[in-house]
């Protein structure tokens, strides 16, 4: 109950259409009881008494009773749908909004594909019963209930012998509960998973393909969809156990009726007519009970899909807005006061004791050896992470004084592995900005070198990408996200990795545009390539997380230490590669 407590405010708002249908569910209950009702006076009045001139009401009576029936039929049904989907699309967008919300700490730690069936079959099995358990459970309650007084009211001793199988039904419809919702969790647990296979493999099919591990792939998938195939069947297995045994008890109880009922109208203690009415009102009984493990399955399955949606809605954010956080425009005076940062709790610090100034306009140049935590700086400026001890300063005021958003808008982030999406060109370069001129837009692309290969393509601007920018190499992909990057008009740029994509060629060619771009704006350039970072005013050589030298690149080539290591490699490097092609 707590599950349906705590989405209460998902679903109370709208209780008017549920209200309506429940409304027109009692009329149809009312109806349904009528039928038997009308079938004992045909009899015990009309036929019984040869009162043969009553069946022309009786017909009339039946027949506007069918006409009421259909329309409430149709009412009930309409609004009971209405109900569910206006709750579950509140539902999924607060869902989506939290998402948004959550910061990367969450999506560390989650996997897509079970984000993704959290957000499609969940809400469905939520869904689901709202327009149509809820709805059953309370047609369950009035049809029993309704049809019991009919019975009652026709004789008391046949209602109680035939309710006498009545606990027994109860009594497993109970124990079906218990065993029914461990069953559906781990089916749409399970379910999660082979979401998460699929994502995955679709995502990941350059490296699957490229290693040939295509029938590794399959064998993994297949004992997924085999973990769910048993799983769901474990819960078919307890309802084909039930299910007969419900029935079983139900026949008894019509029985039961057939015997003392016979009776009873033979020794003429009950008319021939409430005799039949009764095996209808039993079957009213008996149907619903019965039922009522259809509506335990919709309810333990939207109970287990509820507990899975309130983990997204009450998952702990970790980032958060401070409560006077400011909204002016930020210069791009960053500055770093031995900030450390854990990603892990118990896992060595990926940044120990870092300390810089970068005023507006500095360019930084951050190196050093994969892992060494140059990525993690820049993930402190935008806040998407915080640091666990010192100071993180931009303007001079802490990033967390900031509104997020006006923090990271005044943030241009061109990251190693862009992300496209799958519309126009022209639309992944505006997204940061969608209000920017179609002359803006040209004039980012331009700058980023972008403009020649856009306008080479077929349809130039309006070309549509593919998911994750598919159909493009590697290098313009990088362009596009730089020119995305330029249209936002960015105080602080960071390049991480942007130009390992591309030819030296282009590179250069970047670069002497990145230089333009650069002006008056603070930049870090994160590069594995000294070449894409000798130009900066201070570079800061990273090892284990911690700054072991700093300055320009003539000073750093005169210390003798790391970053003339690696200078030492390259440009050897360079040196062989000319050497092997003059040969
Ligand atoms: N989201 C994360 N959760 C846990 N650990 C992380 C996370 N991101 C980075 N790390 C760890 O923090 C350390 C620094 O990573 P970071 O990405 O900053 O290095 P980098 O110098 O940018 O590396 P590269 O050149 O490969 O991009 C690494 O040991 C890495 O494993």
């Amino acid at each position: 109950m707590k599950t349906f407590e705590r989405l209460k405010e998902f679903y109370w708002p709208h209780k008017h259409y549920f209200l309506w249908s429940l409304f027109f569910l009692i009329i149809l209950t009312c109806i349904t009881v009528a039928y038997p009702i009308i079938l004992q006076i045909t009899i015990d009045e009309v036929v019984m008494q040869n009162q043969y001139e009553l069946i022309i009401y009786i017909s009339f009576i039946f027949f506007g009773l069918m006409l009421i029936k259909g329309i409430s039929t149709f009412s009930f049904q309409y609004l009971s749908e209405l109900f569910g989907m206006t709750s579950v699309y509140h539902l999924r967008n607060a869902l989506y909004n939290k998402l948004q919300a959550l910061s990367f700490k969450y999506y560390d730690n989650s996997k897509t594909g079970d984000i993704m069936s959290r957000m499609t079959a969940d809400v469905e099995g939520f869904r689901f019963f709202l327009s149509a358990g809820f709805a059953e459970l309370i047609r369950i309650i009035l049809l029993i209930g309704v049809s019991l007084s009919v019975m009652f009211y026709y004789s008391i001793p046949l209602a109680v012998v035939t309710m006498l199988a009545m606990p027994f039904l109860g009594m497993i419809v109970f124990r079906f509960d218990k065993q029914v919702h461990p069953a559906f969790r781990s089916v749409r647990k399970s379910f999660g998973k082979l979401n998460t296979r699929v994502q995955e493999n679709i995502s990941g099919m350059n490296t699957v393909k490229s290693l040939s591990r295509e029938d590794f792939e399959i064998g993994r998938f297949s004992s997924s969809n085999d973990d769910y195939r048993q799983n769901y069947l474990n819960t078919a297995k307890l309802w084909a156990k039930y299910f007969p045994l419900m029935e079983f008890i139900g026949n008894i109880a019509v029985v039961s009726l057939l015997g003392f009922g016979g009776y009873l109208v033979i020794t003429e203690r009950l008319a021939l007519g409430e005799l039949v009415a009764f095996f209808s009102l039993v079957w009213y009984i008996l149907g619903p009970l019965m039922n009522l493990g259809f509506v335990v399955n919709m309810f333990s399955q939207a109970k287990a899909s509820g507990e899975r949606l309130i983990e997204i809605l009450d998952r702990e954010e970790d980032i958060l807005e401070n409560e006077h956080a400011i909204d002016r425009p930020i210069k791009g005076h960053v500055t770093f006061k031995n900030v450390t940062l854990q990603y892990v709790e118990d896992d060595d610090a990926a940044l120990k004791n870092i300390s810089f100034d970068a005023p507006p306009g500095k360019v930084i140049g951050l190196i050093g050896a994969t892992g060494s935590g140059k990525t993690s700086i820049t993930q402190l400026i935008t806040r998407f992470y915080e640091a666990e001890a010192g100071e993180v300063l931009v303007d001079g005021l802490h990033v967390s004084d900031y509104k997020l958003k006006t923090l990271r808008s005044h943030i241009g982030f061109v990251l190693q592995e862009p992300f496209l999406f799958s519309t126009s060109i022209r639309e992944n370069i505006a997204y940061g900005r969608p209000e920017v001129t179609d002359e803006q837009v040209l004039a980012a692309a331009k700058r980023a070198q972008a403009h020649d290969f856009i306008m080479k393509l077929p349809k130039g601007y309006d070309t549509l990408l593919g998911e994750r920018g598919m159909g493009l190499s590697g290098g313009q992909k990088q362009r596009i996200a730089i020119a995305r990057a330029l249209c936002i008009d960015p105080s602080i740029l960071i390049l991480d990795d942007a130009t390992s994509a591309v030819d030296m060629e282009t590179e250069f060619k970047i670069q002497s545009a990145l230089k333009e771009v650069m002006n008056g704006r603070t930049s870090f350039i994160i590069a594995h390539r000294i070449s894409s970072i000798k130009h900066a005013d201070e570079i800061l050589v990273l090892d284990k997380g911690e700054i072991k030298e700093r300055g320009n690149h003539a000073e750093l080539l005169e210390l003798n230490g790391i970053y003339r290591r690696i200078y030492d490699i390259q440009y050897q490097d360079r040196e062989e590669i000319m050497e092997t092609v003059s040969h």
